[in-house]
């Protein structure tokens, strides 16, 4: 039987062996479910990218750029870190490419690139990514983004919700972490909004437009669609 194992942070990754592994990466608040809602909006591709100069250069090739530092858009780019830039129609995003980087989310996916495929994880996509890991019916390790190399309860969560629906045919017994983030998910599932307004990050970030985006990003199985992260891009399957 496959294992399911849960890296919580990226500082933790040089301990885990991701090569021939499926790495779902996780940053619920709020990279990758940006992310997942700019592809299910039509957007063509995404480059995560570390450096804000590097981000916004990438305008001179044709790019939308989407930039976060502390929790707020950067100076001069196109998008923040909100999935409702890519909803609320104030920036033309089907067919465009964007520039993207963030705190966490695109540290985390540069860094799991050893493993055989990348997905990029979030509630709004958990179904499809459960139903495209039981497909390869590999060992998978969540990678959860973290906050600044630290755990994060969003990230956790995420993970035990993945495991809770994978439980059947996937290992989820053999690793602490897992057990934990299952017992973690178990008590907030009821309502994982509220549970998470006790979370680093709404009390770092708290504002209208944080409480709006976690009640966002916290619904399960609104888009059917399973990014991946390869040859520096992110793209639909
Ligand atoms: O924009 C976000 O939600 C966070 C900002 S912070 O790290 O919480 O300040 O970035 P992300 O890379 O999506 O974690
Ligand atoms: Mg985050």
């Amino acid at each position: 039987m496959p294992t399911l194992d849960i890296c919580f942070s990226p500082e933790l990754l040089p301990l885990y062996n991701l090569t021939g592994r499926v790495a779902v990466v996780v940053d619920i608040l709020r990279a990758t479910s940006s992310i997942v809602t700019a592809l299910a909006q039509g957007v063509a591709h995404l480059v995560p990218v570390s450096e804000l100069a590097e981000c916004r250069a990438l305008a001179a090739s044709g790019y939308l750029t989407a930039a976060e530092r502390d929790g707020r858009q950067a100076e001069g780019v196109d998008l923040g870190n909100s999935p409702f830039g890519y909803l609320d129609g104030l920036v033309l995003v089907r067919g465009r490419k964007v520039a993207i980087t963030t705190t966490n989310g695109t540290r985390a996916l540069h860094l799991s690139q050893t493993a055989d495929t990348v997905v990029v994880g979030a509630f709004l996509n958990l179904a499809a990514v459960v139903a495209f890991l039981r497909q390869q019916n590999k060992d998978i390790v969540v990678v959860c983004a973290g906050w600044k190399g630290k755990f994060c309860l969003e990230d956790t969560l995420y993970a035990g919700a993945l495991a809770a629906r994978l439980a059947d045919t996937f290992d989820t017994t053999d690793s602490d972490a897992t057990l934990a983030a299952l017992d973690l998910w178990h008590t907030a599932a009821p309502d994982v909004a509220s549970y998470l307004l006790k979370s680093s990050h709404v009390r770092r970030l708290n504002s209208l437009e944080s409480h709006k985006d976690m009640e966002f990003c916290v619904r399960p199985d609104v888009y059917d669609i399973v990014p991946v992260f390869q040859n520096g891009r992110i793209e639909l399957l």
